[in-house]
C-alpha cells in the first residue's frame, strides 16, 4: 500500500487510544499519531519510567498511568514494551481490553498466538522501525482472523501516522520482516560508523571523517528515496571503470564481502526473531 496517511480515521477513532511502552518505539509512534492529528484527549500511556516529554503531554490532555475504568471505551491497545517484559506486562492489560477492542503489538518475536494467550483482544502485530521517529518509517503488519474492516482502518491509521505501510496475509514472514527493516536502520547506522573509521584511517582528521561518512549516508539515502533508479543503478552511476569507486567495491563486492555478511547478519537476526517467539 502507498496511499497516504488518512489522518481522517486517525480523527474519527471513537474511543481511547492507549499506547503501552512508551520508550524509543512507543514514543515515536505517540509523537507521529499528535502529529496527524489525534486529539490528546483521547490518548493514555501505560508507562512506569515515563520520560520528560511524555510527562510534558500531559499538559496537553494525554493521560498517564490511568486506571482501566478511567482509560474509558479502548479502542485500540497498542504494546510497544520489551518482548521479554510482556510475560509480566501483559496479564496487567486485560482491563483496558473489551470486546471490541484492537490489540496493535510492534513487539519482535511475539506472535499473534503468544498476544492472544497473554492478553486477548483482537490482534493486529506489526513491526516498524526507528525512521518513524520522523515520519519516514515502514511498518510491515498482520491482521489475525476476526480483525474486522473498521479495526483494519484503525490499525493502518495508527501505524500509517509514522511512514509507509505494507500489509502481508502470512505471519510467518514476519522474522524476516523484522530482521531487514526492523532492524536494518541499525545496520545502516554502522555503516555510516565503519565509514568515518575507515576515513581516520585513510588520514582524515575524526570530525571531518564523521561529517562526511554522516552526510554521505543520509545523501545517498535520500537520492534512493527520491529517486526512481534502483539501488544498483544508482550504484552503478557512482562507478567508473577503472577508477576509485570500482577498487572499493571490489572488496566490498568480492569473496567474503558485504553479500555474504548481510546475508549472515539478515540470518542471525531471523533466527533471533524466532527463538524470542518460544
Ligand atoms: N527500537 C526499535 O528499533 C524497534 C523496536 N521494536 C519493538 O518495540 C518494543 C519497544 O522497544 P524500544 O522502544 O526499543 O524499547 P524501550 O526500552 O525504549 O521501550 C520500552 C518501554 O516499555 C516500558 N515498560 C516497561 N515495563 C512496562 C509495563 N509493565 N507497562 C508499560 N510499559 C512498560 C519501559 O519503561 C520503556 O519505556 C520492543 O518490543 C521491540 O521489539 C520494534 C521495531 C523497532
Ligand atoms: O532489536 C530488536 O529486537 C528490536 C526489533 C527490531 C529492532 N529492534
Amino acid at each position: 500500500m502507498t496511499t497516504a496517511p488518512d489522518t481522517q480515521t486517525l480523527a474519527n477513532i471513537s474511543g481511547t487510544v492507549v499506547l503501552a511502552g512508551a520508550g524509543k518505539m512507543g514514543g515515536a509512534l505517540l509523537t507521529g499519531w499528535l502529529a496527524r492529528g489525534l486529539n490528546p484527549k483521547r490518548v493514555a500511556v501505560i508507562e512506569p519510567h515515563p520520560s520528560d516529554d511524555v510527562r510534558a503531554l500531559a499538559a496537553r490532555g494525554i493521560r498517564l498511568n490511568p486506571t482501566a475504568k478511567e482509560a474509558g471505551t479502548v479502542a485500540a491497545l497498542v504494546v510497544a514494551v520489551k518482548p521479554q517484559t510482556f510475560g509480566k506486562a501483559g496479564p496487567a492489560l486485560r482491563p483496558l481490553i473489551g470486546p471490541s477492542t484492537l490489540v496493535v503489538s510492534i513487539m519482535a518475536g511475539t506472535t499473534i498466538a503468544m498476544l492472544d494467550a497473554v492478553c486477548g483482544g483482537t490482534i493486529v502485530r506489526a513491526m516498524p522501525n526507528t525512521p518513524a521517529a520522523i515520519g519516514r518509517g515502514i511498518t510491515v503488519a498482520v491482521a489475525a482472523k476476526g480483525v474486522n474492516e473498521q479495526q483494519r482502518a484503525t490499525a493502518d491509521a495508527l501505524l500509517r501516522a509514522t511512514g509507509a505501510v505494507e500489509w502481508i496475509d502470512d505471519e510467518a514472514l514476519m522474522d524476516a520482516v523484522t530482521a531487514v527493516s526492523g532492524s536494518g536502520p541499525a545496520y545502516v547506522f554502522l555503516l555510516a560508523e565503519e565509514l568515518a573509521r575507515a576515513g581516520v584511517a585513510a588520514g582524515l582528521p575524526a570530525n571531518l571523517a564523521t561529517k562526511l561518512a554522516r552526510e554521505t549516508v543520509a545523501g545517498s539515502g535520500e537520492l534512493l528515496y527520491r529517486s526512481d533508479l534502483d539501488a544498483a543503478t544508482l550504484r552503478q552511476n557512482v562507478t567508473s571503470p577503472g577508477g576509485t569507486t570500482a577498487a572499493a567495491l571490489s572488496v566490498l563486492m568480492g569473496e567474503h564481502g558485504l553479500k555474504e555478511l548481510m546475508t549472515r547478519a539478515v540470518a542471525a537476526a531471523t533466527k533471533r526473531s524466532k527463538e524470542l517467539a518460544k
